[in-house]
Formats: structure tokens, sequence, C-alpha cells
């Protein structure tokens, strides 16, 4: 069984796991340059146990592929070995036989001629006593003296030969039976330890198998997973292909556009050229007429009146109880007080004003009418804004929250 020679495992100095670090590239070369019929079967089935303890640690879906046609290899080579032990058993066997079978008829051949001498003797002595009894000459009694001696010799020989012939068969065949024995056995034990590995070993394939089966399933998953990612990634493609063409378009139109927006602010600007020259020649004008509108404003403010007079009442306080006003009537420009000491005529006075601000009057209405005269003061006039009246009616109320207006 081991004496076949040890290339393959000289070679690759292949044992269990030894070939772990191999990348998937060298064991595909191995597989296609190395002959597995000069490799012990020993190397074999380590080599076997080392890829599928490799193999069960792996997950990479390629190795299992190449893993399993390296072991279905290997299987075929342990298989034809087993074959080819029993064909040489069967052939020794055949040749003891056929030893056994030559041996015997030797033998038999022997006993014949060892018996056909043990009668031809028996036939001269009784020619011996036939002769002694007819008393023949000496001469002839020596001749067949000296012919039984011979014989017996011959006999003597033979019997020797047989003897050591037997010997010889019987040691033959005693080392025959030990070596048939001690042949059975050993082919015993190897069929049953190959049939012990080749269980383990169909055992281990059928898991690889599985687990092949398990990648090519996910790896399928995978496939389809990505499939369906590329598609989405080719439609996304597609969708932004088209927008790029229409940004283009649109580019194209956007530029178009601004070429004749180019044409037109040119013409514009020209344009605005021509009526900015008109319009300087307005602001050279424009101080001329404003310097006219601000006389002919502080002419209007004259004609109004270079002294007014206002009258704002202030509404009562939150405080005030007795909320009892002498201010009979409001007009715009006129104020009607009562007098209730007085009777007749003077139990009501009236007062002429230039405005009057009612107690509903805002700050903001009160500002409106004093504001052109700031513009005055501004132009370069004199003006003068002062308040009179009794304490607590509201003259700094009404003229310091007017300056913070502003
Ligand atoms: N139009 C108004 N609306 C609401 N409250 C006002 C108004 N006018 C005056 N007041 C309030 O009346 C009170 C008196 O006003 P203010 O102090 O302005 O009076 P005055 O005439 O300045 O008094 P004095 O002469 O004593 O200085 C203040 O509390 C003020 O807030």
């Amino acid at each position: 069984m081991h004496h076949v020679g040890h290339k393959f495992h000289e070679v690759f100095q292949l044992k269990p796991g030894s070939y772990t670090d191999l990348p998937a590239a060298k064991i595909s070369e191995m597989m296609k340059s190395v002959s597995l019929d000069n490799a012990p079967t020993q190397s074999l089935l380590s080599v076997v146990n080392g890829i599928l303890e490799e193999s069960v640690e792996r997950r990479n879906g390629e190795l299992p592929h190449r893993v399993a046609c390296l072991l279905r290899k290997v299987s075929q080579e342990i298989e034809r070995r087993i074959s080819t032990q029993a064909e040489h058993l069967r052939t020794q066997n055949n040749l003891f036989k056929v030893r056994e079978e030559k041996y015997q008829s030797r033998i038999r051949v022997l006993e014949a001629l060892a018996s056909g001498t043990r009668e031809e003797s028996e036939i001269i002595a009784s020619q011996l006593q036939h002769l002694r009894r007819t008393e023949k000459s000496k001469e002839e009694e020596k001749k067949v003296d000296v012919d039984v001696i011979r014989l017996t010799k011959e006999q003597e020989d033979n019997d020797i030969k047989i003897a050591a012939l037997k010997q010889e068969l019987e040691t033959t065949k005693k080392a025959n039976e030990v070596l048939c024995l001690q042949l059975e056995a050993e082919a015993k034990g190897a069929e049953e330890e190959l049939k012990q590995v080749s269980q383990e070993y169909e055992h281990r394939l059928e898991e690889l198998r599985t687990k092949v089966n398990e990648l090519e399933a996910s790896s399928d998953s995978k496939y389809q997973k990505w499939n369906k990612k590329n598609y989405q990634l080719q439609t996304a493609l597609n969708f932004h292909c088209n927008s790029m063409q229409k940004l283009k378009s649109s580019w194209e139109s956007i530029k178009q556009d601004v070429m004749k927006g180019k044409k037109v602010y040119a013409e514009e600007c020209n344009q605005l050229g021509m009526n900015l020259k008109s319009l300087v020649h307005a602001a050279e004008n424009y101080q001329v007429v404003l310097a006219e509108n601000r006389k002919l404003f502080n002419e209007v403010q004259e004609l109004k009146g270079n002294i007014r007079v206002y009258c704002r009442i202030r509404p009562f306080l939150p405080g005030q109880k007795e909320k009892q006003s002498i201010v009979e009537h409001i007009g715009e420009s006129d104020l009607h007080v009562a007098n209730p000491s007085k009777q007749g005529k003077d139990a009501l006075k009236s007062f002429k004003f230039n405005k009057v601000f009612s107690p509903a009057s805002t700050q903001v209405d009160v500002y409106s009418d004093i504001q052109p005269f700031i513009r005055s003061v501004l132009d370069g006039y004199n003006v003068c804004i002062f308040a009179y009246g009794q304490t607590g009616s509201g003259k700094t109320y009404t003229m310091w929250s007017n300056w913070s207006i502003r």
C-alpha cells in the first residue's frame, strides 16, 4: 500500500493544513500539474483532511468549487487504489494456488517414482531369490547385487529428495499461509481504514456541497441585489442624462436670451447715456429750481401767518375723579368755554385760534402741523416755538414728545 513513490509529497510538501497559505491560483495549478498516481495514499488522505479543515474555515465562494474538484480527484485515486489492491491480492492468491498445485504434482510424481523404485527392488529381490533358487552363475549374482545396491541407493536418494521436497513444500505452504493471512489482515485493515476515511470524506464532501450550495445561493441573492441596484443606478443615470440634456438645451436658450439681453442692454445703456445727459442738464437746473422752491415755500408759510397760535386741550388724567369739563364746544379753529359764575352773555366765552387740537389729538397730529417750520429752519429762517399754559396743562408733554417723534 505504501510502496508507491513519494513524488507528490516531496514536490509540494503537502501536510495537513500546509497549503492553507497557498492562493487559489496555486491550488488550481496543482490540480493541473500534479499527478496523483505517484502520491502515497497517506499523503492524499492528509491533503483531503487539510483541505476539509481549511474549507470549513474559509467562506469564499470561489475556493469550495476548486476544493471540491481536487477532492473528487483524490477520491477517484483512492478508489482506484482500492480496486488495484484487491486485483493484486487476487492475482497473488492465484499464483500461490498454481505454485501449490505444481508442488503437489511434483510430489505425486516423486511418490510414483518412489513406489516404482520400490516395486522394481521387490522384483529384483524376487529375481534374486529366484536366481538363488535357480543357482545361476556367480557373475550374474554379483551383477544383480550391484544393481540392488545401486537401486537401494537410488531409492534412498529419492526418499531423501521426497522428504526434502515435502519439507520445502510444507515450509512454503506455511509461509504462504502466513503471508496470505498477513495480506488478508492488511487488506482488511486497509479496506476498513479506507472505508472509514471514505465515509468521513463523503460526509465532509456533503458538508462542503451544502456550504457551496449556501454560498451559491447567497451569491445568487447578492447578484440579484446588485442587478437591482444596477438597474436603479441605470434608471437614475438615464434620468440625470435627460435632465442634463434639458439643462443643456435650456442653457443654450438662456445663452441666446443673454446674448439678446446684452444687445438690448447695450441699446438701453446708450439710451440711458442720452437720458443721463438730459438728467445732468436737469440737475444743473435743479439747484435753481430748488432755491426758487424754497423761497416759494417760505413765502407760503408767511402767507399762512408768520405768527400762529394753536390750542391743545389735555385729556383727563387717569387719577382725576370728577371728570367735568368747562369746554362746551371744540371746533376746527374755535373753542367755547363755559363760565358757571357768570350769567347771560358772559356765561359762555368763545376763542379763535389757527387750529384747535382736541383731547383725542395725538402727538403725530400736532407734529404734522409744526413740521413745515422745521424745513424753514433748515432753509435758514428764524423760527420760535413756545408753549404757554397753566401748570400741569401738558406743555412739556407736547413739546418734548413732539421732538422725540422725529
Ligand atoms: N395730551 C396729553 N395726553 C395725555 N396726557 C397728557 C397730555 N398732556 C399732558 N399730559 C399729562 O399731564 C401731566 C402734566 O403734563 P406736563 O408736565 O406736560 O404739564 P406742564 O404744563 O409741563 O406742567 P408744568 O407747568 O408744571 O411744568 C403729565 O403727567 C402729562 O403726561
